[in-house]
């Protein structure tokens, strides 16, 4: 089988008394969108920062693309290539469309901020925030303000950021939080064809995104996977339907 993209192995994570995670093990396959659910308080952000390198697991280590790089800083793993989008959005709303971008391709070469002529000068800073634009489909966007962007335009400036670092995994917290259906329904295309691009583990409340963009869901409960499979087997699946959905509903 082919190598996968992201492997948590064997991860413990305890606060006080509470364990937030239990001896999880998951893994993100090139080419898919591997979404996270569980209820609120379930342990899928203190997962994901373990992940990200913000929080170091008890127990466990993290693997990118075969390397262990459960003790490197999240600067490092983003160098490596772990990419991510935040619950909280992390732009600069006064700057244009092009200058986010530009800003974020700066930030992965790790440089000291500078002023803002010589910066939007430099020709591969501008190529790759302009190819990443392009892939986001905002590229008729990149001189306006960001924001007067849509909520749905703002996600999708927040994936281009996050692209100028060119990411080999994605670890995405609640992209669909906030946005309407229709933007949700755009975002969701949007993702879909992503996943070619750089696998996805997805943290996500919208179970209908959820059930019709993930190859494979995993379902976190009181810090513990319970299950992971298909839509179809997640929605068959007796422990899952009786612990988290509840017995008589049907995800
Ligand atoms: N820094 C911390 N110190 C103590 N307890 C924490 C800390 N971070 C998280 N917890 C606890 O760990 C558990 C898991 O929280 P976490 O935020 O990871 O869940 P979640 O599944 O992301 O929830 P939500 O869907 O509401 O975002 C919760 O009981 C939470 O109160």
């Amino acid at each position: 089988m082919t190598e996968p993209a992201l492997a948590v192995d064997g991860v413990t994570k305890s606060f006080g008394g509470l364990i937030a995670s239990k001896d999880i093990s998951l893994d993100l396959r090139p080419g898919e969108i591997h979404a996270l659910i569980g209820p609120n308080g379930a342990g899928k952000s203190t997962l994901i920062a373990q992940i990200a390198g913000g929080l170091r697991p008890d127990t466990g280590r993290i693997w990118l693309e075969g390397r262990d790089v459960t003790g490197l800083p999240t600067a490092e793993r983003a160098r490596l290539g772990m990419g991510r989008t935040f619950q909280i959005s992390s732009l600069a709303m006064e700057f244009t469309v092009l200058q986010n971008a530009v800003l974020g391709a700066l930030g992965q070469r790790g440089r000291v901020f500078r002023f803002w002529r010589p910066v939007m000068r430099e020709s591969d800073l501008l190529s790759r925030a302009e190819a990443a634009l392009e892939q986001v489909g905002l590229a008729e966007f990149r001189a306006v303000r960001t924001g007067d962007l849509s909520h749905g335009q703002r996600r999708q400036l927040e994936v281009a950021v996050a692209l100028t670092l060119e990411p080999h995994v994605f670890l995405m917290d609640e992209p669909m939080a906030g946005l309407g259906a229709e933007a949700s329904r755009q975002l969701m295309g949007f993702l879909d064809r992503l996943r070619d691009r750089a696998p996805i583990l997805l943290v996500e409340h919208d179970m209908d995104a959820v059930f019709a963009l993930a190859d494979r869901i995993s379902v976190l409960v009181y810090g513990e996977i319970i299950a992971t499979g298909t839509a179809d087997e997640i929605r068959a699946d007796p422990r899952v339907r009786s612990v988290y959905l509840g017995a008589e509903s049907t995800p």
